[in-house]
């Protein structure tokens, strides 16, 4: 049985959708004693949970943010690297576990595909492909229609009293609401948070459907939402779009702009919690401000990034020596981090990748925590440097620092005669002279350091954080600070 066919969208952004089937659930078996386990990232096992409930999502390979022809019903594929296609080849099937490595689900009849992978599978990577069985017999029952018409409502934002008045007026009796229970929202919204939200502001007759979506903030959504709304037999579907998908081109009536600008103030916030004028919007504040308290109780990750030599640590224990008299400040240098964190590690592209999310890791707790990280390592990539902001956002503010001393400066001061080393062939794989250094083009600061004191260059990135917010006006100048040449310090 194939998705349902459906109309093309309607005003208002409401799809209506004809002849539902859902698809059906396979029998439960157990996997052999030999069997590996893979285990996928968050993304893909949301998406492998959802395919167990019968929905069949409109992707190629499972978490892959790229929309593409689906496998044949009943089967699905999910990145895998080479070892766990050979492993997997071997036995004739593969179970697939959570992140703890607890089975989910079983995967037979097996064909493999894509180019060699050593590393962690991803888009583009090679992938697996099977029939998909549930390990666990008792998978939830998806709610039935009640009548003739439901409408399926996919949130990827909080309800707003406007949606509900939209809602209403379609005249549709069976309202069921999505719950996301997956992941972090293209909004940067938890599933958490947002799953609060719903639970608090869904009138009593709306059905609420706990399921783990992962919503990508792309074109992909709508096809994703559509599945979904075939999965659960509905004939209408109509989603509550993030504003990072949206963009501002929204219909009024949808509250989407209501969202849009609550969202807004939410982010900006530095002392008073935002409003809105929305009375359910109102209604979920408290836990919207919990989420995302005002900057000056919220979690923030300063980020700097440079050449050695550039001024990271010089800058960066100045800072945290600064914000320490008002917030809790954790200082993550670079070298120390290698001493502590990251000991063993190389400076090939994955030790230092590694070396920077694990950096962002901790600086993301220290911030899910309303702390203070201050960073300072090279991070040369601007892929390991995404990633970090990803994982820091999910909990509070980042402020990338590009310290963009040039390289001759850097190699003129030579504070650790590495350049030297460098250049004589000793020390290998040296950023800007034999490795490379992608220049950020998301900083929110860009610092060079030449010909500038120590307390000027601080007084760029305290000033920021002052007008930006996160700390008091007070504490943003280091007037105090004597103008001491950084070369005598
Ligand atoms: N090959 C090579 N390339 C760059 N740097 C090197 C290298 N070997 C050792 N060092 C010393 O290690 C410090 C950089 O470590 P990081 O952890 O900040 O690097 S990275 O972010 O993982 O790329 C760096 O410290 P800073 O000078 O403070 O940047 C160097 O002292
Ligand atoms: N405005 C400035 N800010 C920071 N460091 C400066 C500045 N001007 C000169 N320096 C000097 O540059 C050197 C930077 O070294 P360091 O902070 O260890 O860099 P990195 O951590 O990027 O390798 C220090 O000797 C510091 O005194």
């Amino acid at each position: 049985m194939g998705p349902a066919r459906m109309r093309a969208l309607t005003a208002g952004g409401l799809v209506v959708l004809e002849d539902v089937t859902r698809m059906p659930l396979r029998a439960v078996r157990e996997p052999r004693p030999a069997s590996p386990v893979l285990c996928p990232c968050d993304r893909t096992m949301a998406d492998v949970r959802l395919s167990l409930l019968g929905i069949r999502l409109p992707f190629a390979v499972l978490g892959d943010a790229a929309a593409g022809e689906p496998p044949a019903a009943g089967r699905v594929r999910v990145p895998a690297t080479t070892a766990e296609l050979a492993q997997a080849l071997t036995v004739g099937e593969t179970v697939i576990g959570d992140c703890e490595s607890n089975p989910v689900a079983l995967l037979t009849g097996l064909t493999v595909s894509g180019r060699t992978v050593s590393g962690t599978p991803g888009p583009g990577a090679g992938w697996i492909e099977g029939a998909l069985l549930p390990v666990d017999p008792d998978v939830a029952a998806l709610p039935v229609r009640k009548g003739e018409t439901r409408v399926v409502v996919a949130p990827a934002r909080p309800l707003t009293a406007a949606d509900v008045e939209h809602l209403r007026a379609l005249d549709i009796e069976d309202i069921v609401l999505v719950v996301p229970t997956a992941g972090t929202g293209p909004d940067g919204l938890p599933a958490a948070v947002l799953r609060q939200c719903l639970e608090q502001a869904a009138p009593s007759d709306f059905t609420l459907v706990p399921l783990p979506v992962s919503w990508r903030g792309t074109t992909v959504d709508e096809d994703v939402a559509r599945a979904i709304t075939t999965g659960l037999d509905g004939t209408h579907l109509h989603r509550l779009t993030s504003a990072a998908e949206s963009g501002g081109g929204l219909p009024a009536e949808s509250g989407n702009i209501l969202w849009a600008d609550t969202l807004e103030s939410l982010q900006q916030a530095t002392t008073a919690p935002a409003q809105s004028p929305d009375s359910l919007l109102e209604q979920v504040m408290p836990i919207l401000t919990r989420w995302r308290p005002p900057r000056r109780q919220r979690g923030l990750v300063v980020f700097f990034t440079g050449l050695s030599g550039s001024g990271k640590s010089t800058l960066a224990k100045a800072l945290a020596d600064h914000l320490a008299t008002d917030r809790a400040v954790t200082l993550l240098d670079g070298d120390v981090v290698r001493r502590m964190l990251s000991s063993g590690l190389g400076f090939d592209r994955a030790g230092r990748d590694l070396n920077v999310r694990r950096i962002g890791f901790v600086a993301a707790e220290v911030a899910r925590h309303g702390g203070i990280a201050v960073c300072a390592p090279i991070a040369p990539y601007a892929e390991s440097r995404a990633a970090v902001r990803e994982l820091v956002e999910a909990v509070g503010d980042l402020v990338l620092v590009h310290v963009a001393t040039p390289l001759a400066e850097c190699e003129r001061r030579d504070v650790k005669g590495l350049y030297r080393k460098a250049r004589a062939g000793v020390v290998t794989q040296f950023t800007g002279i034999s490795d490379p250094y992608d220049e950020p083009l998301d900083a929110e600061l860009r610092v060079d350091t030449t010909g500038t004191s120590l307390p000027e260059s601080l007084a760029v990135i305290t000033d920021y954080l002052a007008i930006g917010g996160w700390v008091p006006t007070s504490a943003g100048r280091p007037d105090t600070m004597q103008e001491v040449p950084v070369d005598e310090r």
